[in-house]
């Protein structure tokens, strides 16, 4: 992928990333990652003990213990695939020590985001629940989609595996928020099963017509990879709330 080489070319230095979730499904492909990249280094992984998480009541009382805040302090940006309460832990220390924040994890309640558009007032947070590249341009298509076929019904299906937490995905809640623009109260519709990736269809359903346009996952390693990159862009831009369109610097559909 040759998204970013421009800022690349421009440090001098490794960007550096310390990852919350490493263990994780999509921690491990972005250590993998990480561990080849050319511009990118692991600072390290981030991981509260067992007993603090235990002791962990809720998410605006818990501190990251003294290991994790050195950690986050010697990186960069601290990239986040984890849960809801893990994020709001790391994204606490982030904003304190003024480090950068990939939230890839979904399923934040609406208090959890509204911290971090407050908190993107002091760094640059990423929040994005799908950092794939071909996901966001599936989201884009889906919004031109909405306006053309402004008087259809429309509707969404998203299908992932049976460990997946949060019902909907992260993805269907954008997609829906895409389209919304066009027509209110769009449904979603959520299956879980099996090892299925990651399934998103937006249906546009007219009187004697329907519309589907789809996104298959067959790997996790696009969303790993647009996390790595979107990471590095991160690290060459200013404070603020950013998606991954952003972060790209892609313009919107006609
Ligand atoms: N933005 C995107 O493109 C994508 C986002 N996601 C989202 O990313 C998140 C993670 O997904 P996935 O990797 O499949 O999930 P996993 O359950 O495989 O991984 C989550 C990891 O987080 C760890 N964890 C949980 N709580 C803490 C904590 N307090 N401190 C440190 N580590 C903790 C877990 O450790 P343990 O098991 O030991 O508790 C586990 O290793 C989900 O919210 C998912 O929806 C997933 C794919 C793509
Ligand atoms: O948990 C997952 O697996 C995924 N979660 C994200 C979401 O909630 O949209 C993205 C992807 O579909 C995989």
């Amino acid at each position: 992928m040759r998204l970013g080489q421009a800022q690349h070319s421009q440090r001098a230095q490794d960007v550096l990333l310390s990852l919350a979730g490493y263990a994780g499904r999509m921690g491990a492909l972005i250590r993998t990652i990480l561990g080849r990249h050319q511009h990118a280094k692991l600072v390290a992984p981030l991981a509260m003990s067992g007993e603090c998480r235990r002791m962990a009541p809720g998410p605006c009382s818990i501190r990251a213990c003294h290991a994790d805040a050195r950690t986050i302090s010697a990186s960069d940006a601290v990239m986040d695939f984890s849960r809801p309460r893990c994020t709001m832990l790391y994204l606490r220390c982030a904003a304190a020590l003024r480090r950068r924040m990939v939230i890839g994890t979904t399923g934040l309640c609406q208090c959890e985001a509204s911290y971090a558009r407050t908190a993107a007032q002091r760094i640059g947070i990423l929040m994005s629940a799908n950092t794939s590249v071909g996901v966001t341009l599936f989201r884009m298509l889906c919004a031109y989609a909405a306006r053309l076929y402004a008087g259809y019904d429309f509707g969404i299906v998203e299908v992932h595996h049976r460990n997946k937490r949060d019902v909907p995905s992260g993805t269907a809640i954008a997609l829906r928020h895409c389209v919304e623009s066009t027509q209110h109260g769009v449904s979603i519709c959520s299956l879980r099963g099996g090892g299925v990736v990651g399934d998103h269809a937006v249906f546009f359903m007219g009187d004697s017509d329907v519309v589907v346009i789809e996104h298959r996952s067959t790997t996790r390693l696009h969303f790993a990879t647009g996390a790595v990159e979107a990471a590095v862009l991160l690290c060459a831009i200013g404070n603020g709330l950013y998606d991954m369109q952003g972060v790209l610097g892609l313009s919107t559909a006609p």
